[in-house]
């Protein structure tokens, strides 16, 4: 195509809004210069508690600030990228590259089967030509019920890819389908085919789910599959050879649905596991999976959803192909990441797992500056850039060359043949892990991998259509999703302190803005300790009667409130421009608490004991299923505590400290008859403080003395809260 006549595939544009953000982060900067002078021209000269505590805050406050900085360099610019599939469908309809789907699950117990079969088939149904896309499920459990499963999705695909293009179904994936649609009423032939396909949807589901409550595949079914033979030889989910299936050989011209048009292909992946080989989690997973999918579709791209991530859009490979393949700016993109959203949120999301502020600004964010980091599910790779390769100036994409890579050996061929990819000893004296595919050695594989790729010269992308790319399991409990919060918050210190730092590793590779605006991240578990003390330190000052923050009646109050005020004003604005609620917001601001002063706070240390060499990488799995009531409880956005661990032991006594704060405070200005105001005035901003955080905390007080469901705090946790509290008061003020 010649120059002149160039049409971009995609546009760039600017978030707006942009200029009110730079004028209230110039004003909490000059607000922070008051802070600051504050705190040196008024430090304390009396006792030794006094001053300690004083540096203290102040170093706490110090932090804050250089975290407000570091976010407020993330979002200095935004963009949004809008692609144009029209004009890719007019230039490239021959020309269209093959994709490679990676779904990845890893235990049938808590990643229920009847789960990923919804997201195989929503992955199966994209808009995009079926002969061009491979779809490959990697499991790590090795488990014949999650096999058979994937039998079952082989089989109901031929009804489900005709049905969805008949009916222009969204989302492709069945279960979110059936759940939200309702029959068509037009035409009675409709109607009659539409009840049929989800009856025997519900049919499929039901044998899946069958299977795994007896826990095993029942007989007629084993004996109708040789394949099962395979699970003969398998020891156990850590001890088993390799089992390679093609369920859906797409090349094959038998493999039509139930309408003759050609179907996708299927692949299932156990790779092999051995007790004494590392497996190295997801990453290790993928990796087998580039091999394994390198000789049998070899698409140039790749798209990676976890198992509990369908696609909720059916357009998105054409979205992201409009930013690859533009024939200006395309062919220095690595990866494209989508916006995740969740499926099972609530209205005002307790757990404040959508991430919304982060996933709809600050991320738009870093594509202003360099690129999305990569964020494991919903995001698309090119091949090349995935599997180590250098970003070269002038670099250019064939389109018409790689679009025909396909093997042309048999399927069982194949399957023989590309086992030995997926063993455990093929990586030995490999660059795998290491420069090649996802690396290895860290809990937030994907993070550290696309900084990788950032580093190596490609960009990346974010993409956020009107209608949602993917939809994920955000986790059902308190205690689920502060783990999680857990695994990352260790792995991105993990990142921060390792060869890989950003700001180190990063430097003349991408730009300065870009290293910044990974710190935020990085260094999220270090925000515990400033968090801890703001949380316990003003309190117990309180009770000894410290005072820590200006008087009422002088000036210098003006710039705590100013900063406290209208950070948190900004925050709550954007959180409503970003669709969510006030109560939302409300529980977004309890969660931060909560996760700062636990999850944080242990991942810190577990990060320490990992340097010292004292713990090993852990990889705990979010369970995606919760039991009945504990769900109703979800639903009814009731806090679900309801377990002992030594989080909520800090969570409670943290609640407690605070209430016996406020009491004693109350005390003061009621009892002791504060007649001229004095304790109010020189205790107000502290007093203040407290009150706040007893008022985040009112669910766990709720928790811990006036519910009777199975959700509520374990007694021996109150019990416990109630005595560290009541000793640390004592023991400040005596
Ligand atoms: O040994 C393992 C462990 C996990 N997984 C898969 O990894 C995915 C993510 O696990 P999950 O427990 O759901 O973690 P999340 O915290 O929800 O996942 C986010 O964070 C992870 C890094 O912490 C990334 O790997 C994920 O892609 C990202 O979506 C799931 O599909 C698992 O099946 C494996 O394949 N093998
Ligand atoms: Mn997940």
């Amino acid at each position: 195509m010649a120059k002149s006549n160039y049409v971009p595939l995609f546009e760039t544009k600017q978030v707006k809004g942009r200029l009110l953000f730079r004028c209230i982060a110039a004003s909490i900067f000059l607000g922070i210069c008051f802070i600051v002078m504050y705190r040196v021209m008024f430090f304390p000269v009396g006792g030794k508690a006094e001053r300690w505590t004083w540096i203290g805050l102040f170093l706490s406050e110090l932090w804050f600030c250089f975290y407000w900085f570091l976010t407020t360099v993330s979002r200095w610019n935004s963009v949004y990228r809008l692609p144009y599939i029209q004009r890719l469908s007019q230039r490239f309809e021959k020309e269209l590259p093959g994709i490679d789907i990676f779904v990845c699950t890893t235990d049938p117990l808590i990643e229920p089967p009847s789960m990923v079969v919804n997201t195989v088939l929503s992955v199966m149904a994209y808009d995009y030509p079926p002969e061009k896309l491979s779809i490959y499920l990697s499991d790590d459990g090795g488990s014949d019920l999650t096999f058979y499963a994937m039998l079952e999705a082989a089989n109901f695909s031929k009804t489900w890819l005709p049905f969805c293009k008949k009916f222009r179904v969204e989302p492709t994936s069945p279960e979110a389908y059936f759940r939200t649609a309702s029959e068509p009423l037009s035409d009675a032939v409709n109607v009659k085919d539409w009840l049929s396909v989800k009856k025997l949807y519900e049919e499929t589901i039901m044998r899946i789910e069958t299977s795994i409550k007896l826990n095993r595949i029942p007989n007629h079914i084993h004996k109708q599959h040789k394949e099962f033979r395979e699970w003969d030889f398998v020891l156990s989910k850590h001890d088993h050879q390799t089992i390679l299936q093609i369920l859906i050989d797409g090349r094959d011209s038998n493999a039509v649905d139930i309408e003759g048009n050609p179907l996708p292909t299927l692949v299932y992946l156990a790779r092999e596991k051995r007790p004494q080989h590392h497996h190295h989690f997801k990453a290790g997973s993928m990796n087998a999976l580039i091999r394994v999918s390198s000789r049998i579709s070899n698409g140039p791209i790749i798209l990676n959803v976890d198992c509990d991530m369908y696609s909720n859009n059916s357009k998105a490979i054409k979205y992201s192909l409009c930013l690859f393949m533009d024939e200006k700016k395309g062919d220095e993109i690595a990866y494209i990441q989508f916006l995740q959203s969740f499926d099972n949120l609530t209205k005002n999301e307790i757990y404040a797992s959508s991430f919304r502020v982060l996933q709809q600004l600050e991320l738009h964010g870093l594509d202003a500056i360099g690129g999305p980091c990569y964020n494991g599910s919903g995001c698309f790779h090119r091949r090349e850039a995935l599997c180590g390769k250098k970003y070269e100036k002038n670099y250019k994409v064939d389109w018409k060359k790689v679009s025909d890579t396909k093997a042309d050996e048999s399927a069982s061929f194949l399957e023989e043949t590309c086992k030995v990819l997926a063993s455990c000893t093929f990586e030995h004296n490999t660059t795998w892990g290491k420069e090649m595919g996802l690396i290895y050695g860290f809990l937030v594989e994907d993070i550290i991998t696309g900084l990788n790729i950032q580093c190596k010269g490609w960009k990346s992308m974010y993409l956020s259509p009107e209608r949602d790319g993917f939809l994920g399991v955000a986790p059902i409990t308190l205690l689920q999703t502060l783990v999680q919060h857990k695994r990352w918050m260790d792995g991105h210190l993990q990142v921060f302190l390792s060869r890989y730092c950003p700001l180190l590793y990063g430097y003349k590779k991408i730009p300065l803005k870009l290293r910044l605006a990974y710190c935020p991240y990085n260094l999220w578990a270090a925000n515990c300790l400033a968090t801890l003390y703001i949380v316990v330190v003003p309190c117990l000052c309180l009770l000894k009667g410290i005072s820590l923050f200006p008087k009422i009646s002088s000036p210098w109050v003006f710039p705590f409130a100013y900063v406290a005020f209208v950070h948190r004003a900004y925050s709550l604005n954007e959180f409503l421009w970003c669709g969510g609620t006030f109560r939302g917001w409300c529980n977004d601001q309890r969660m931060w608490l909560f996760n700062r002063t636990t999850a944080y706070f242990f991942a810190l240390f577990e990060t320490i004991l990992k340097l010292l060499g004292y713990s090993q990488l852990n990889f705990v799995v979010t369970a995606k299923v919760a039991d009945k009531e504990a769900l109703k409880r979800y639903d009814g956005e009731l806090i679900e505590f309801g377990a002992t661990s030594p989080m909520f032991d800090i969570l409670a006594t943290l609640a407690m400290l605070n209430l016996f704060g406020t009491f004693g405070a109350l005390k003061k200005v009621i009892l002791d008859v504060d007649e001229d105001l004095q304790v109010l005035d020189k205790f107000g901003l502290q007093i203040l403080l407290c009150f706040v955080f007893v008022t985040i905390n009112l669910p766990v007080y709720q928790a811990l003395f006036f519910r009777n469901d199975n959700g509520k705090m374990p007694s021996s946790v109150t019990y416990k809260s109630i005595i560290f509290a009541m000793l640390a008061c004592t023991a400040t003020m005596y």
